[in-house]
């Protein structure tokens, strides 16, 4: 049986697409709705699963929600090409392919908002000079903490250190399990999805194939 369910608060509405776009539709002009807005929403999203969003285990639920969401999305706050602004020219000529491989991340789909988890490997050959390690790794969660398909997201990484870096080529292979491809709709757990973006000396198979060896290869 459906709970009971109370009178939510009648003052605070959630904000429509259309009042939180203005006049604009570009994204970066979106007027962020309230806390208490966002906390509405969620109450709203409560009842449509049918639960009752005043009853004690629930009643915080809408804060949390919030508070996750701005961790889950925080990648919007983010610019990628400024993590990626120092650059270590000292490197006694250092000309080779570096590569991290295995760097986990976490994301949702656009389509579903449900989560995709994964590993992403980045090589790239450096030009002038290299780019500290962590910042690769950090490049993906600005990109993973955003709504977007696996395959947008191995393009905008491989775009911004192409764009930044300007090296001799850049490789990105993601390979992710999606929720909503197990937990919900056609209930494929296990299947994984490989993504991959090559540009410059990745473009030659033996370059692709050099990459793809060296990152399944035995680690430490
Ligand atoms: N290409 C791509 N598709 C994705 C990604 N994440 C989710 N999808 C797919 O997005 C599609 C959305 O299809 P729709 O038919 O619009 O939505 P749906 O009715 O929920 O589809 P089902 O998942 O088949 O139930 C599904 O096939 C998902 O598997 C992604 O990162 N890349
Ligand atoms: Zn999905």
């Amino acid at each position: 049986m459906n709970p009971v369910v109370k009178s939510m608060n009648p003052v605070v509405q959630p904000l429509s697409v259309e009042q939180a776009l203005g006049p604009s539709a570009d994204k970066f002009l979106i007027k962020q709705p309230t806390q208490e807005q966002a906390e509405e929403a969620v109450r709203t999203l409560i009842l449509w699963a049918g639960d009752d969003p005043s009853r004690e285990g629930l009643v915080e639920t809408p804060r949390r929600v919030a508070k996750a969401y701005k961790e889950f999305y925080k990648g919007y706050q983010e610019d990628a090409d400024e993590i990626l602004d120092r650059v270590f020219e000292e490197v006694e000529g250092y000309r080779d392919m570096v590569l991290v491989r295995d760097i986990p991340f976490s994301s949702h789909c656009e389509h579903h908002m449900v989560p995709f988890v994964g590993k992403a490997h980045i090589g790239y050959y450096p030009s002038e000079g290299v780019v500290g390690l962590s910042k690769l790794a950090r490049i993906v969660d600005v990109y993973a903490r955003r709504l977007q398909t696996q395959e947008t997201m191995t393009a905008q990484i491989t775009q911004t250190l192409e764009r930044v870096l300007k090296p001799r080529g850049v490789a990105v292979l993601i390979e992710a399990e999606h929720m909503c491809m197990s937990m919900r709709g056609v209930q494929k757990q296990g299947s994984s999805t490989m993504t991959t973006q090559y540009t410059g000396l990745f473009r030659e198979p033996a370059e692709q194939v050099r990459f793809f060896t060296m990152v399944k290869s035995a680690g430490l």
